[in-house]
C-alpha cells in the first residue's frame, strides 16, 4: 500500500534505544513519500544519535522524566512540562500531523496527550518486555500497541496487540569479520569480546568488567575488546586495559555498532531491548547484566527472555563477582559448540522485518482517517 504524503510525529528522544528504531522507521517512511518529523530531547545522547542523520527533520522538547512527588526537581520538572507542552503545541501548528507514532518514554507524554486532544490516530511501540508509563497511560486511547517482544507483559486486548518487533537503523547490516578486525587495526586472529552498556554507557558493568580484567590475564595474547565506556569512565577504563597490556579499542559512543557486532564473538552488556535486538540480528552469544534501577526491573525481564531461549547468559550486577563472570565468559569462548548454538538460537528470535510490518501500520491508519 504505498499513499503519499502523510506527516507523521515521532515522539523518540530521550535514550538511544528510542531513538534508532524512531530513525529507522522515519527513514523508511520518507523514502516512500511521507514527512516524518522526530521529537527528541534535549538530552546530549539525543544529539549524538541524530548527528549524522541530516535528512531527517526534527525538534526537541525542553522535557525530563518524572521525578517522583518529593523529588527536589518537581519545581524544574513542572517548569519544564510547561515550556514543553508550548513548544509541543507550537510544532502541532506548524507541522500539523496525520498520526502519532510514538515510541515510549517521557518525550512522548505531551505529543501523545495533544493528538489525542486532536483525535489523531495514535500508534504506540513498547519495546520492552513489560510496558513502560506512558504505554500504560496512553494504551487506551491507541489504535495499536507495537510489542517489540512478544512476551510484553500490557493489559490491553489482543485485538490491539501487534508483534513488530524492533526496527534497526539500515546500517545495521553484517559485514565481514575479517574486514571488519582489519579496519579498525584489530585482530581477526583473536576472540573479540564487545562490551558496552547501553546508548550512554553504564559505570557498574565498566566497573565489573575492569574487576574482572585481572582474571583474564593468561589469556592476553588470544583475545581483545571493543569498549564503548561512556563518556564519565572513558579516561578510567581506558588506563586499566594499557596498565594490564591488552589490546584494547575503547570510544565513549561509537557509530559503528554494526562492524563491531560483525567481529565481535562474545556480546558483554546491559538488557536494553534494543540492544537485545542488534545482538539477535547478528546471531551472537551475550552476557546480560540488565540495568538494576531500570522501572520496574524491565531490563531484567527483558534479559529472561533471552536467557530462556539458551541465548544469554544473565547476571545480576549486585551478585555478580568478577570470578563468575570471568568463568561464565571463559566457558562461552572455549565452548564452540556452545556459542554457536546461544548465537543461532538469538537469532531464530530476531523479527527482521520489524520497520516495515510498522510502516504497514502507520499507512493502514492512514488511510483509514482519510476515508
Ligand atoms: C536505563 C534504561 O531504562 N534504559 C532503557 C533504554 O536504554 P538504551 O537507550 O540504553 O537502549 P538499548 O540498550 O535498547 O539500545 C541502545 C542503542 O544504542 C546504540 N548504541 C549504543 C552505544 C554506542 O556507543 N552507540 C550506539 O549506537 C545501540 O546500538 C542500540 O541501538 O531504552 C531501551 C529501549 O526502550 C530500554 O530497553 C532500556 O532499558
Amino acid at each position: 500500500m504505498i499513499m503519499k504524503g502523510g506527516n507523521i510525529l515521532i515522539p523518540c528522544g530521550g535514550t538511544g534505544g528510542h531513538l534508532f528504531p524512531g530513525i529507522a522507521v522515519a527513514e523508511k517512511l520518507m523514502e516512500i513519500g511521507h514527512n516524518p518529523l522526530l521529537i527528541l530531547s534535549e538530552k546530549e545522547v539525543d544529539k549524538e544519535a541524530i548527528k549524522n542523520k541530516n535528512n531527517i527533520a526534527w525538534q526537541s522538547l525542553p522535557v525530563m522524566g518524572w521525578p517522583g512527588f518529593f523529588s527536589k526537581k518537581i519545581f524544574s520538572f513542572s517548569l519544564k512540562l510547561f515550556r514543553g507542552y508550548k513548544k509541543c503545541h507550537s510544532i502541532f501548528l506548524t507541522f500539523n500531523p496525520d498520526l502519532i507514532l510514538a515510541f515510549g518514554g517521557f518525550i512522548s507524554a505531551i505529543p501523545l496527550y495533544l493528538g489525542l486532544q486532536q483525535k489523531l490516530p495514535l500508534l504506540l511501540h513498547e519495546a520492552n518486555a513489560t510496558a513502560g508509563l506512558v504505554t500504560k497511560l496512553f494504551s487506551r486511547f491507541s489504535q495499536y500497541v507495537l510489542l517489540g517482544m512478544k512476551e510484553c507483559e500490557i493489559n490491553v486486548s489482543s485485538s490491539k496487540k501487534i508483534f513488530t518487533g524492533i526496527p534497526l537503523r539500515k546500517e545495521m547490516v553484517k559485514i565481514d569479520r575479517i574486514e571488519a578486525c582489519r579496519s579498525l587495526d584489530l585482530s581477526p586472529a583473536r576472540k573479540t569480546l564487545f562490551i558496552f552498556g547501553g546508548s550512554q554507557g553504564a559505570h557498574g558493568l565498566n566497573q565489573l568488567v575492569l574487576k574482572t580484567l585481572p582474571f583474564l590475564l593468561e589469556r592476553k595474547d588470544q583475545i581483545q575488546f571493543v569498549h564503548l565506556t561512556g563518556s564519565k569512565d572513558y579516561e578510567e577504563c581506558l588506563r586499566s586495559y594499557n596498565d594490564l597490556g591488552y589490546k584494547a579499542l575503547l570510544e565513549p559512543f561509537s557509530h559503528r555498532m554494526a562492524t563491531y557486532y560483525s567481529l565481535s564473538d562474545l556480546v558483554i552488556s546491559r538488557a536494553g531491548a534494543t540492544t537485545l535486538t542488534e545482538i539477535c540480528a547478528f546471531g551472537l552469544p551475550s552476557i546480560l547484566i540488565p540495568y538494576p534501577y531500570a522501572t520496574n526491573d524491565h531490563q531484567k525481564k527483558n534479559a529472561v527472555v533471552l536467557e530462556k531461549a539458551k541465548a544469554a547468559f544473565v547476571f545480576e550486577e549486585s551478585k555478580a563477582s568478577p570470578e563468575t563472570l570471568s568463568q561464565t565468559l571463559k566457558r562461552v569462548l572455549d565452548d564452540r559448540q556452545l556459542s554457536q548454538e546461544m548465537g543461532r538460537r538469538a537469532q531464530l528470535m530476531f523479527e527482521p522485518n520489524s520497520t516495515d510490518k510498522i510502516v504497514e501500520i502507520v499507512e493502514r491508519c492512514l488511510c483509514k482517517r482519510r476515508k
